[in-house]
């Protein structure tokens, strides 16, 4: 595929300052784009601007917090006038055991990545909506998936984010936005404490930037709503895997004990899995019903039960916290009743007494958790469990969402379950008792329009869990987190028909039996539970692909193996449940210099003499490219290379004689060609490409539509001192005979990318390579034609859309005060003067040795050698040669006009 470019993008990047904003910020303005470099640090934002600008892009510092999306997002429209994709990178790290985590500790970090994603994509998004176009990228982390111990803050802050994410993309869908999150492993700031320097080393910021151009661009591969995992050369693809679980019979024979006694079945994932995408994904009707076919469910022995046990449940006034509240009263439990509601709490606490329960109300916010705690203390003596149930929801579309409806949500769901946790957590490590359970949602694993401060929220809490189920293991602390469906869940019922079917209820006896002593050895679990059945979440990661090491990674060739990484079928996938298991395999890429980006190890090119960096980029094998065209483009291209209305054969597809001139044989191969990856080479700068040779061999009759098939390769390259001589190799075959009809040779010249080591002279390519010089005689032809000035604008229509050719400011960039014609316009034209002149020919070479501006008049000059027609090219007003050691080989030496 040819070079992604970003030119007329304004990328707002946050944290850019440095890692791997930093990085983003750098790649996206070597590809045009312009850069608003957001960060909190004046001197780093503007060491990264200034860095943009002397490499000649466009940069502009913003220093806001990005809390203040609005400020962030109004560097964009002030300095570019508008935004188009926006990378929120900035994230801060407050690393600390839960014991001693601060409440700032905790606060700050949910501001920095939450809110400050939220704050900033909510300030592009009515502008993404009203231009129709908008890409988002969201940083998570492995520590977010996975959970980690020692940043139960950042774990819960990076989960968060994907849920968020996975809402931005189903709201976004329909006006053009896109939104992806990459769960990044790379050497920056915020990881040079945790890691050891060789094993950063591997992790450079620049094996990540290309993930986030390529998934941002128009035309980048489809990612909207999914999770990467990039690191060290690696990417692979991450999505929810569930277990079948297990289906209980709803009567009252559904207790803990009953979970308890098929729990195996509910974890177990080798009875087949899932893997679902959104909502609706399950039948609750059915459900119900295959539960009602069932037996009375069988009950472990001895049976679940809570005497002597305190368990606290924030959220007990009604729903599922009020049906908690009544199980565990029933099995012997001491229960807190936590509502804001005095009335919905005393309720239930006193239906609980007169059924002969033991039960007290803690009236107050959730996030008063250690008032709560105090209750429990001062009435009961001690705390057993905590359920962290309470929540509320404040829908709204994002770009309408307020920042009191974001903190609320966040406040009651997330703020809530740190804060209970943490109030019972010093209790629970001193009695080496505890069982947390919190609550996760539907929202929460899929996402949900109109709910992204509730998803956001609720994926957030479960790795909030995951990281207290890895510190509190050892002090036989379990902490599991739920994705409950039930009626009363406000706004969530509605994705199902019966919500009859969704009782609190059937959700009851889970959390019972994962709160017990019964459960054992379950923690850091994620459980789906709905209409009596029971299944679990976990992550499943695809192979990926490994890209080497050694060489700088592209968005092409990202693209390129799109594939590979997004493949959950091709044997390959895992499931790895924590950071560090998911940390091996990328590990496993460090030190990936033998293999290609295509897997394969040696090129049918390869020589002695090259460079190692020559060598490596040999090694790429691009994916066969196709190519489709009909009459229409043949018609475009004889026209641009100055075919008439007169020349019917070449201009009008009714002609008997309709053909296209043969040097269309460049057109199919042309954007595999030139899609080659020049990004390895040092100092590479698309501006300063010019086409250097062409040769073509026409290898069958060319029909005047067709769907063919490339084939391209790096041949040579050779250093040139100050440039950098690049020829590719592409076979064009016809995708339904397979029989090669072309074969291209390209050199491009690229200058300023030249001291790269490795030959200056190439080796002999036959007539693809050959000097042809001229014989010391008058040339035997000479055929004269003025090109128009809209040349270039009209050429370019066939496929090179290189901006050199018509945009003034990019061709000063390349050192040239207007736009230049593509070489193989001239080439054409030259190659229809050979046509007139001497007939057909089977193969045709230039060297391109000088520029021709639209509107000049093309000399051809023609001396017939044999088989050869060797031939000349001028410019007329300046008397400059523009094609030279040119020369066609005659189909029929004998005479003009011949057939393939
Ligand atoms: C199908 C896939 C397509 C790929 C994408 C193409 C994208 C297109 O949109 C791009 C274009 O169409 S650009 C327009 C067409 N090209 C041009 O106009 C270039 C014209 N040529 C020049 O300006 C100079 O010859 C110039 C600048 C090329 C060289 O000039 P100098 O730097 O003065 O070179 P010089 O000192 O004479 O020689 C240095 C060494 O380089 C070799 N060399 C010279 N011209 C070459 C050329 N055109 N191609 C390849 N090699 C070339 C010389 O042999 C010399 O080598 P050495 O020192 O080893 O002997």
């Amino acid at each position: 595929m040819s070079q992604l470019s970003f030119k007329g993008h304004t990328v707002v990047v946050t944290g850019a300052g440095g890692g791997l904003g930093k990085a983003y910020s750098l790649f996206y303005a070597s590809r045009g784009a312009n850069v608003v470099v957001n960060d909190v640090s004046q001197a780093a934002a503007q060491t990264v601007v200034d860095e943009i600008n002397q490499a000649g892009g466009k940069a502009a510092v913003n220093t806001a917090s990005v809390a203040d999306g609005a400020a962030v997002i109004k560097t964009a429209l002030d300095v570019f006038g508008g935004v188009t994709i926006l990378i929120n990178n900035a994230g801060i790290l407050r690393d600390k055991g839960f014991k001693n985590m601060t409440d700032q500790e905790w606060d700050q970090v949910q501001l920095v990545h939450l809110k400050g994603s939220f704050s900033c994509s909510r300030a592009a998004w009515p502008i993404f909506c009203k231009q129709g176009f908008g890409r988002i990228v969201n940083t998570a982390s492995a520590a977010g998936l996975y959970g980690n111990f020692g940043q139960a803050n950042y774990s819960a802050a990076k989960m968060g984010l994907i849920a968020f994410t996975k809402t931005l993309a189903q709201e976004g869908a329909k006006y053009g936005i896109k939104a992806t999150v990459i769960a990044p492993m790379a050497a920056s700031k915020m990881t040079e404490t945790i890691m050891p320097p060789e094993m950063l080393a591997n992790l450079k910021p620049e094996f990540v930037a290309p993930f986030v151009a390529a998934v941002t661009h128009p035309d980048g591969p489809e990612a909207s709503g999914r999770i990467f995992e990039v690191g060290a050369g690696y990417i692979a693809e991450v999505r929810w895997e569930r277990s079948k679980g297990v289906v209980f019979k709803t009567d009252v024979s559904f207790t803990p004990s009953a979970v308890q006694e098929k729990w195996s079945d509910v974890t177990d994932f080798d009875e087949g899995v899932e893997h679902p995408q959104g909502l609706p994904d399950f039948d609750p009707q059915a459900i119900l019903a295959a539960g009602s076919n069932l037996s009375s469910n069988a009950q472990a022995s001895p049976e679940v039960r809570f005497e002597g046990k305190t368990v606290i449940i924030t959220g007990a006034g009604a729903g599922l916290g009020r049906a908690y509240a009544h199980m565990f009263a029933k099995l012997g439990a001491n229960v807190i009743v936590n509502d804001l509601s005095e009335k919905a709490a005393n309720a239930v606490v006193a239906d609980i007494t007169k059924a002969g329960g033991k039960a007290v109300v803690a009236i107050c916010s959730a996030e008063d958790g250690e008032g709560i705690v105090k209750v429990a203390m001062d009435t009961f003596g001690g705390v057993h469990a905590l359920v962290a149930n309470a929540g509320v929801v404040r829908p709204n579309a994002l770009g309408n969402m307020t920042d009191k409806q974001w903190d609320e949500v966040m406040a009651v769901h997330l703020r809530a379950a740190y804060k209970c946790a943490k109030a019972v957590w010093p209790i629970f490590q001193k009695q080496k008792f505890g069982r947390i359970i919190t609550t996760s949602s539907q929202a929460g694993v899929y996402g949900m329009p109109g709910l992204a401060n509730y998803a956001t929220a609720k994926a957030a809490i479960v790795s909030l869990t995951r990281t207290l189920a890895i510190e509190g293991r050892k002090y036989n602390i379990l902490a599991n987190s739920i994705v409950p469906s039930a009626g009363a869940m406000v706004g969530l019922g509605r994705a199902y028909s019966n919500v009859d079917a969704i009782k609190e209820e059937y959700v009851a006896p889970v959390v019972g039996f994962l709160a017990s002593e019964a459960n054992v050895d379950t923690s850091g679990g994620l459980f789906q539970i709905a209409a009596g059945w029971v299944a679990q979440l976990r992550w499943q990661r695809t192979g990926g692909h490994g890209f080497p090491v050694n060489k700088p990674l592209t968005p092409e060739a990202i693209t390129s193996k799109w594939k590979d990484i997004t493949d959950f079928s091709d044997g390959r996938a895992t499931n790895p449940s924590s950071t560090q298991e998911a940390f091996m395999q990328i590990a496993e890429n460090f030190g990936n210099e033998s293999e290609d980006s295509n897997g394969g190890s040696s090129s049918p090119y390869a020589d002695p003499e090259d460079s190692e960096l020559v060598a490596e980029a040999k090694k790429t094998v691009e994916e066969p490219t196709e190519y489709t065209y009909n009459e229409r483009d043949v018609i475009l291209y004889n026209l641009g290379i100055g075919a008439t209305e007169k020349e019917l054969q070449w201009t009008f597809e009714g002609d008997d004689d309709f053909a296209a001139l043969q040097t269309f044989g460049v057109i199919p191969q042309f954007a595999a060609s030139a899609g080659i990856s020049l990004d390895w080479l040092p100092n590479y700068n698309p501006a300063k490409l010019l086409h250097g040779e062409q040769y073509l061999a026409i290898k069958g009759p060319i029909p005047t539509s067709g769907d063919f098939i490339n084939e391209a390769r790096l041949v040579e390259v050779l250093d040139k001192g100050k440039a950098a001589a690049v020829t590719s190799i592409v076979e064009t075959k016809d995708k339904t005979t397979g029989k090669v009809v072309f074969e291209n040779q390209s050199t491009v010249f690229i200058r300023g990318a030249g001291g790269l080591g490795g030959k200056r002279v190439g080796k002999d390519r036959g007539a693809a390579s050959a000097a042809n010089t001229p014989p010391q005689r008058k040339p035997d032809a000479v055929l004269e034609e003025k090109t128009l000035p809209i040349q270039a604008a009209l050429y370019r229509l066939s496929g090179d859309y290189n901006p050199l050719h018509i945009q003034p400011e990019f061709a000063a960039v390349g050192g040239f005060d207007r736009p230049i014609l593509h070489g193989l316009c001239s080439f054409g034209i030259s190659g229809k003067h050979v046509l007139k002149t001497f007939g057909e020919f089977k193969d045709i070479k230039v060297r391109f040795a000088g520029v021709v501006y639209p509107g000049e008049t093309l000399v051809t000059e023609m001396w017939k050698e044999g088989g050869k027609v060797i031939f000349t090219t001028k410019v007329k007003e300046r008397n400059a040669v523009v094609l030279a050691a040119a020369a066609a080989t005659l189909v029929n030496p004998g005479g003009a006009k011949a057939k393939l």
